[in-house]
């Protein structure tokens, strides 16, 4: 409701109630009474001139006609197009001379002159013409709000009037205060040093965060260093600092209206980057980005000086300022705590920029607090949405940590695995190689010695068996007619009668003993033992062969085996012993098969 009445008060014309009672008649303000930076009010009459255009006759017949009327409020009376005429009667009931300040308490006048005369309806002479227009150095007093000396002979009456002009914008304010010279220095110099260490403080942030956004690479810093410092420019345009000091010629409203739409302009932008509105709600990034464009009006309006569409944007950015907090608060509730924070900003900025509206409005009182507050508030605003970039970078650091912290343990949980599958890999690697090494030296079928493994362990044991003067003997056994085992029971039934002999043999054999197949159905078997005992085992061997029984389907299958047998005492290599155990193997087979045959 304030602020469409904001919206309908800044934009329709001034049709508003009268601004004065029909009480005519005035108190004269006393110097006696005077006591520093005191108001005027509510010793002064007001004319509503909503011509604009009255001249000093003009307000002399409107006074002469009582149409200077005591105000119904003594403060903002809301925006009122045209000038208004303020009269007082002063009187020096001193008996010394007084040179005293007369002050205008805002900053949006565009110009103010002061009259003086003896007697009410006398001569009135020109004592200042005050102008935003003009250029700073032809002021009577050095201050940012308009101010003109007063001389109060002793125990004079002086009717004191004022006209405040806005040219036509009725940006005015009729508070009036009256200082002496000593006093209106010190005052404007306490308000020089508190609008210093505004700016001085949105300066330093504005460093701190280009600084930061340098060495983090967050584009937002950046922004937010551009809006501290366009607040610097608003304000110093707004508060008459601007003029004062730096443009202090050719000084335009207009420029008020660009510094000001930079402000909005960049405060808009950083809320849109921080708060990541365009993501995470891009309803509300629409109606931020239709406040960027108005802002970018703004600015137009100031730069092609079109002071109605200036006042239409700043309405209209006024009204839609509260977006802003809107946007923090839902992030807020999205789950950005640093969002709460930056609604608190943003409201302080609202609460100031309000209370000014109010007071323009004449709704609150228009006093130096409220006069200050909007200013403040905005660098408090600066400084809580410093705070809140402070813990968004801090939650991103802890968040970076985290992660880091995360793929440092995930590496670590990967390197583990990685040993342990290595371990693993490797463990089978091994089984795999002993495997392989241990099927290059057996025999697939009967799981013994295969001739490979045979010569080397048979080599081995004869060169022991040399070293050591033991005896070493060398069977070779042939299984007999196998052939027709297998043509008979099949080659099945041929497998089994190979492993059962392979089995029978090893109950009579002893572990140091090296039993081996060399292929088909032959067998060697190389014996650390004496002579007699090497030939009584294989003839145990050549009986327990007959032995074994194996039965199948076709019937009961009968093994018998040749063997040759040779001794290492009349040889010395493996080789050797072989050939001469084959060749009596061999006599064995030709002289009838199974039995034991013995090299000489
Ligand atoms: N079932 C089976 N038979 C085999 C294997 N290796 C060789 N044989 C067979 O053994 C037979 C050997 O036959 P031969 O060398 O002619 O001799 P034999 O029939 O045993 O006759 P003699 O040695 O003269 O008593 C062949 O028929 C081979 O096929 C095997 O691993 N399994």
């Amino acid at each position: 409701m304030l602020l469409l009445s904001c919206l309908v008060l800044f934009t329709l014309p001034s049709k508003s109630q009268p601004l004065q009672s029909e009480n005519t008649s005035v108190l004269p303000f006393l110097l006696s009474d005077l006591q520093e930076g005191q108001r005027l009010a509510p010793y002064y009459l007001q004319w509503h001139d909503e011509s604009d255009q009255a001249t000093l006759s003009d307000a002399l017949v409107a006074l002469s006609d009582n149409r200077f009327l005591q105000p119904k409020v003594y403060h903002s009376q809301g925006l009122q197009k045209g000038a208004i005429w303020v009269l007082a009667q002063v009187n020096n009931d001193l008996t010394d001379t007084r040179q005293l300040v007369l002050e205008y308490v805002d900053h949006q006048l565009i110009d103010f002159t002061l009259y003086t005369a003896s007697e009410k309806q006398g001569n009135y002479s020109l004592q200042a013409y005050l102008s935003l227009t003009q250029s700073f150095s032809t002021r009577q007093l050095a201050h940012h709000r308009f101010a003109a000396e007063i001389t109060f002979e002793p125990k004079q009456t002086n009717w004191v009037l004022v006209r405040l002009g806005s040219d036509g914008q009725g940006f005015i304010f009729p508070n009036l205060r009256l200082w002496s010279p000593d006093a209106f220095a010190q005052q404007s110099s306490r308000e020089v040093g508190l609008l210093a260490f505004l700016a001085g403080g949105c300066v330093v942030m504005a460093l701190f965060a280009l600084v930061t956004g340098v060495s983090t690479g967050i584009r937002y810093f950046y922004i937010y260093s551009a809006y501290s410092v366009s607040k610097v420019f608003a304000w110093g345009m707004i508060t008459g600092v601007g003029h004062r000091f730096f443009v202090t010629d050719n000084f335009d409203w207009n420029y008020m209206s660009l510094a000001g739409g930079s402000s909005i302009l960049f405060g808009i932008w950083f809320t849109r980057v921080f708060l990541e509105t365009r993501r995470h709600v891009p309803k509300i990034d629409c109606l931020l980005q239709i406040m960027m464009a108005n802002s970018a009006l703004l600015i137009l309006a100031a730069l092609l000086k079109i002071k109605l569409m200036a006042v239409l944007c700043i309405t209209v950015a006024m009204l839609l300022y509260p977006i802003n907090f809107i946007a923090a608060l839902i992030r807020w509730r999205q789950g950005t705590p640093q969002a709460a924070v930056f609604a608190l900003g943003w409201g302080l900025l609202m609460a100031g920029l309000f209370s000014q509206a109010l007071r323009d409005l004449g709704w609150i009182e228009h006093n130096l607090i409220n006069y200050y507050w909007p200013p403040v508030a905005s660098f408090s605003e600066v400084v809580v949405i410093m705070f809140a970039m402070g813990m968004q970078v801090f939650q991103l650091r802890k968040q970076k940590e985290e992660v880091e912290y995360r793929y440092a343990r995930h590496l670590e949980h990967e390197a583990v695995n990685l040993e342990r599958e290595v371990a693993f890999r490797t463990a089978e690697l091994e089984v795999a190689k002993r495997r392989a090494e241990r099927d290059a030296q057996t025999d697939p079928l009967t799981g013994i010695c295969n001739r490979r493994s045979f010569f080397l362990k048979a080599t081995a044991s004869v060169e022991k068996a040399n070293n050591d003067g033991l005896n070493v003997s060398l069977m070779m056994f042939d299984l007999d007619k196998f052939k027709s085992i297998n043509d008979r029971f099949g080659h099945k039934t041929g497998d089994d009668a190979l492993k059962l002999f392979t089995q029978t043999v090893k109950q009579y054999i002893r572990a140091n003993d090296v039993f081996a197949r060399l292929g088909g159905e032959e067998f060697v078997l190389l014996t650390c033992r004496d002579t007699q005992d090497a030939e009584k085992l294989a003839e145990q061997l050549r009986i327990a062969t007959t032995q074994i029984e194996l039965r199948c389907e076709k019937g009961e299958v009968k093994l018998s085996t040749s063997i040759g047998l040779a001794h290492l005492a009349t040889s010395s290599h493996i080789d050797e012993l072989l050939v001469r155990a084959d060749n009596v193997l061999y006599a064995a087979k030709d002289t009838g098969r199974n039995q034991v045959f013995v090299a000489s």
